[in-house]
């Protein structure tokens, strides 16, 4: 069952390769470039520039560049190291995540140097996927990379869900927030977006740099009293925090100014679209499918009891096909100790502690990304078995799950998914099957 879980997640993967996105959903027939509703004539352009920033940045601007070829003027890739790719006419920094560093700080500079010479009569196509936030680094006043480096430690760190921890990254930043279109403004922007969002929500993704943002000073001061990190900031940033609420620092853009009336924000792919597949691919091997939900979110433990709970009590006639309930969503670990993990590794290390042993189930947990917080697997896969059969070899998985040292459990134990970096970004995918 172990490998059959591991064939629904791949095929879910599979279907949100940025190239199949963009080729099927991005049309290019004679002078026009449809997209959704919409078609750009482009000659009416005098200039195309292409700005790219997150995990699955080069894929995307590999397959935009293929489909708009020289027409492209000139255009900048950020992505995480190791997620490059070959391109002819674009440039591309590899930079440092989920922690900024100075080749992202570098990388974002030049993009903006590119957005600040796009005019009204040009067209910026912007390609925004998951990981962005914190690739694309530049400094506000004041505020040093180390500065932003802690903070993003913290940020990442501290339980908060992504919404909440790119409030903060919003109101930090001249990029982020709906900032990179007040910058490109007026030209005619066009953002294809991968969601590793629940919802979808535009100014969460990659903190929608094109996007009108809701949020305010107030409400990242807020996400840092909730979660106590005031102590701990770095003063620089509490200070600019602090000049924001009181008004001496303009808030970030709100969805009704006049800065996003050219700008077309569309979602290409989502965990939608992989659970879709995932689930097409568990009824071509033979089970009893459900799609439960893509919103979970959440911290793990609460995650855990529900899906378990979803798992043991769905109903269905005995002796059916096994049964393959499927999950998308972003839970939340709150990390202390200095372990290696991740969050799908440490969620599928707790099912395992949690699963009665009188029941068959089998759990697969995994980032689309192919990469779990700063580890080389992408998830972990577990069974009913997975607890006894470690404490036969020695192996206390409870050791691990307290030290938050998942990686080094499954390392020993067995049940790492190791798909390396896949290009492409749609948040997590649990994949339950159960039998009789
Ligand atoms: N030792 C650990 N055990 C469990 N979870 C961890 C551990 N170290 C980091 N994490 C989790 O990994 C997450 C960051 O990893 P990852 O790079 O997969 O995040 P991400 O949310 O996919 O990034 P992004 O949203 O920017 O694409 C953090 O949310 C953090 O809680
Ligand atoms: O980069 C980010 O902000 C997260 O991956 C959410 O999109």
């Amino acid at each position: 069952m172990k490998d059959i879980a591991e064939q629904i997640f791949l095929a879910g993967v599979d279907a949100v390769l940025p190239e199949k996105l963009i080729r099927s959903q991005v049309k290019l027939s004679g002078d026009f470039l449809h997209l959704a509703e919409w078609e750009f004539p482009l000659s009416r352009f005098r200039q195309i520039y292409l700005l790219a920033a997150g995990k699955a940045a080069a894929a995307m601007a590999c397959e935009m560049e293929r489909l708009l070829g020289d027409r492209i003027r000139d255009g900048h890739i950020i992505t995480k190291y190791g997620h490059g790719r070959a391109l002819k006419r674009l440039t591309l920094t590899e930079a440092g995540h989920p922690v900024p560093d100075a080749e992202g700080v570098k990388g974002t500079q030049r993009m903006l140097d590119i957005a600040r010479k796009a005019g009204e009569n040009d067209l910026v196509v912007c390609l925004l996927s998951g990981g962005a936030s914190a690739l694309m680094a530049d400094l506000p006043e004041g505020i040093s990379l180390d500065d932003l480096k802690r903070t993003n430690e913290l940020l990442v760190t501290c339980g908060a869900d992504i919404a909440k921890i790119n409030t903060i990254r919003k109101h930090l930043s001249g990029v982020k927030g709906g900032e990179l279109a007040r910058t490109l403004f007026p030209a005619t922007t066009v953002s294809l977006i991968l969601s590793d969002v629940v919802g979808n929500r535009l100014e969460v993704i990659a903190s929608g740099p094109t996007a009108g943002d809701r949020t305010n000073f107030a409400d990242a001061m807020d996400v840092i009293n909730s979660y106590s990190l005031k102590e701990k900031l770095p003063a620089s940033v509490l200070h600019h925090l602090q000049k924001g609420v009181a008004g001496s620092i303009p808030d970030t853009p709100k969805p009704d100014d006049p800065i996003f009336q050219n700008v077309y924000n569309y979602v290409i792919g989502s965990n939608s679209t992989a659970l879709r597949a995932a689930a097409q691919k568990a009824k071509e091997l033979g089970c009893t499918t459900e799609i439960v939900t893509e919103t979970l979110q959440g911290d793990y433990t609460a995650v855990a009891d529900y899906i378990l709970d979803t798992v043991e009590n769905y109903q269905r006639p005995k002796r059916a096909k096994p049964l393959c309930l499927l999950f998308g969503g972003e839970p939340t670990v709150k990390v202390s100790g200095n372990g290696k993990g991740g969050r799908n590794q440490h969620l599928a290390l707790y099912l395992a502690t949690r699963i009665s042993p009188k029941k068959r189930i089998t759990i697969l947990c995994a980032g689309t990304d192919g990469t779990d917080g700063p580890t080389d697997a992408a998830g972990a896969v577990i069974d009913d078995k997975t607890v006894s059969n470690a404490l036969e070899r020695g192996i206390n998985p409870y050791q691990y799950l307290n030290g938050c040292d998942s990686y080094h459990f499954f390392q020993q134990a067995g049940g790492h998914i190791m798909t390396g970096n896949t290009g492409t970004n749609v948040m997590d995918m649990i994949v339950a099957i159960g039998e009789d």
